[in-house]
C-alpha cells in the first residue's frame, strides 16, 4: 500500500487521496445501463432472458425460485451455516426492532392537535449481490426489517449460479420475511425489473440494497426515471477507513483492511496513523496475511488504490476521516468513546480493538447495507425507517381553528393567495 505524510500534501493532493478508485460512473456503465432499461420496458421478461444468458451465462425460462427450490435450499445448508444465520437474525432484529420510530404527537394550540405516523411502504424490491460472492447476509439485512415494518410485499432479486439454482443460504436467509418471492436475476436487469416491472417480476415502490457499479448505476438511473422509483442510498463498492494509534495491534489493523479489500477490485480501504511503526508494522502484517488469503488477487487490485496515510495526531485523522466520508470508520485508539463525540460522516462506526468491522457486516445487529463513495455525508445507513413513510396528521376543533386561523389568514394574504386566506376565514367567522 502506498504510503502518504498528509502534512507534505497540498489540496488537490489532498482530494486525489481522498476519491474512490471508479468515482465516476463511466461512460460505458451509464449507456449500458441505459440500454438494458430499455430493454427491458420493450421486451420484458424476454430482456431479462437475453441479458441473464449474457452477464450470467445461464439461460433460465422461469427465474421464480418455487417452492421446490426452496426446500431443496433448507437440506442443502449446513446445521452449523442455519444454526449462525439464526443467532444472527435474532440480533438484527433484536437491534431493529429498538429502533423502530413510535408515532407522536403535539398539541400546538389548544385544540389543535399534531401527529406523525408511519405506514410500510407496500410493495419493496432488494438486492442481494452474488457476482464475487454470495451474500446471505446482506438477505439478512434487508429482509428483517422490511418484515418489521411491515411491507405487504416483499420482492427479492440475487443473481443465478452457473446451474441455474440461487444460492441457497441467501434462500434461507430471504425466508426472515415470510411470504418473500425471489427471482433469479442479478446486476442492471435485476433493478430495472424491479422499477418498471415486466410480465412475472412485480414493479416496486422502492428499492434497496448494494451491489456492483451496474447495480449502483441502474439504482440511479431508476430513480431518474419519469415517475421514478425511490431507492435506498447510494450503496456501492465496500469501503473501510481505520483511525489507529500507536497502541492498536497491527494485525488486528490488517486484517480489518483486508476484509473489506477482498470485497472486490474496486474497494478502498484507508489506514490513518499519527504513529510511523504502526504504519510500518500494518504494512508487513498486510502483506503476510495476503499471502494467505484466497481472494488475494481481488484484495491485491483494491490495495493498488488503497493508501497508509500518516497525520500529526488522532484530531486530524478524524478530519481526514470526515472529508473522506467512509462507509466504516474503526476507530482503534486508546479510549474511543472520547473521540466518538467528533466524527460527523461515516456510516457505522466500530470503536476500539475488539470490534472488528466484520461483526458488523454479520451478526453485531446493525444494519450492513451503508452509504458508500462519500454519500455518508448526508445519507444514513439501513433501518426499518427506511422501509416505511411517515405521515403527518392535524386535527382541530373549533377552539383550534379559532386560536391557530388568524395566524394561516394573515400569511396566506401576505402571500397574495386570496383562497387560501378564504378556506380559513370562512370557519373563524362560522366558529365565532
Ligand atoms: N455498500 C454496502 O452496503 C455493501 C454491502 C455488501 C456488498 N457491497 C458491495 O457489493 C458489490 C457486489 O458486487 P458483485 O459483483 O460481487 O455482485 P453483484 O450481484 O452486485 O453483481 C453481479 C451482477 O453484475 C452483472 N454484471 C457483471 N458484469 C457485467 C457487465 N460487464 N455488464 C453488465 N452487467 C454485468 C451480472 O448480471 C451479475 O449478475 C461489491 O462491490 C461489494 O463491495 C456493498
Ligand atoms: N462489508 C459489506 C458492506 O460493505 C457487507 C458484507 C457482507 N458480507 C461480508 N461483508
Ligand atoms: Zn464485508
Amino acid at each position: 500500500m502506498k504510503r502518504i505524510d498528509w502534512n507534505a500534501l497540498d489540496e488537490g493532493e489532498r482530494a486525489a487521496v481522498l476519491q474512490r478508485p471508479v468515482q465516476a460512473v463511466s461512460d460505458a456503465v451509464r449507456s449500458g445501463v441505459a440500454a438494458i432499461f430499455d430493454a427491458v420496458v420493450a421486451d420484458g421478461d424476454a430482456a431479462l432472458r437475453a441479458c441473464t444468458r449474457q452477464f450470467d451465462g445461464v439461460m433460465l425460462d422461469d427465474f421464480e425460485v418455487d417452492v421446490v427450490e426452496f426446500d431443496a435450499a433448507r437440506a442443502s445448508v449446513s446445521a452449523e451455516v442455519q444454526a449462525a444465520i439464526d443467532e444472527a437474525a435474532g440480533r438484527i432484529e433484536a437491534f431493529h426492532r429498538a429502533g423502530i420510530a413510535a408515532p407522536y404527537e403535539v398539541e400546538t394550540a389548544p385544540g389543535l392537535r399534531c401527529e406523525r405516523v408511519q405506514r410500510p411502504i407496500a410493495r419493496v424490491g432488494l438486492y442481494v449481490p452474488a457476482g464475487s460472492a454470495p451474500l446471505p447476509s446482506t438477505a439478512l439485512m434487508l429482509t428483517i426489517p422490511a418484515r418489521l415494518a411491515g411491507c405487504i410485499e416483499i420482492i427479492l432479486c440475487t443473481p443465478p449460479r452457473k446451474d441455474g439454482t440461487a444460492d441457497p443460504a441467501v434462500l434461507l436467509a430471504a425466508r426472515q420475511a415470510p411470504g418473500v418471492r425471489v427471482f433469479k436475476l442479478g446486476g442492471a436487469q435485476a433493478i430495472a425489473a424491479m422499477a418498471v416491472g415486466t410480465e412475472r417480476v412485480p414493479r416496486c415502490d422502492k428499492l434497496f440494497g448494494p451491489g456492483n457499479g451496474w447495480v449502483d448505476e441502474a439504482k440511479r438511473q431508476a430513480l431518474q426515471r419519469p415517475g421514478g422509483i425511490a431507492i435506498d442510498m447510494p450503496a456501492g463498492p465496500s469501503e473501510v477507513l481505520v483511525i489507529a494509534d500507536a497502541g492498536a495491534d497491527p494485525a488486528f489493523v490488517a486484517s480489518d483492511l483486508l476484509s473489506q479489500a477482498e470485497h472486490g477490485p474496486d474497494s478502498q480501504v484507508l489506514l490513518v496513523s499519527d504513529s510511523d511503526a504502526l504504519l510500518d508494522a500494518v504494512a508487513v502484517e498486510v502483506d503476510a496475511q495476503l499471502a494467505q488469503l484466497p481472494r488475494a488477487a481481488i484484495a491485491t487490485q483494491a490495495l493498488s488504490a488503497s493508501r497508509l496515510v500518516w497525520v500529526r495526531d488522532i484530531t486530524q485523522a478524524i478530519e481526514v476521516s470526515d472529508a473522506y466520508a467512509p462507509e466504516h470508520l474503526i476507530l482503534a485508539v486508546r479510549e474511543p468513546r472520547a473521540w466518538l463525540e467528533r466524527v460527523h460522516n461515516a456510516g457505522s462506526i466500530f470503536l476500539g480493538d475488539w470490534t472488528p468491522e466484520a461483526l458488523g457486516d454479520y451478526c453485531s445487529g446493525s444494519n450492513h447495507v451503508l452509504p458508500t463513495g462519500g454519500a455518508a455525508r448526508a445519507w444514513s445507513g439501513l433501518s426499518v425507517a427506511s422501509f416505511q413513510k411517515a405521515i403527518t396528521v392535524q386535527d382541530a376543533t373549533r377552539a383550534g381553528i379559532a386560536a391557530a386561523g388568524p395566524c394561516a389568514a394573515t400569511l396566506a394574504h401576505a402571500e397574495g393567495l386570496q383562497a387560501h386566506a378564504r378556506a380559513v376565514e370562512l370557519r373563524l367567522e362560522r366558529a365565532a
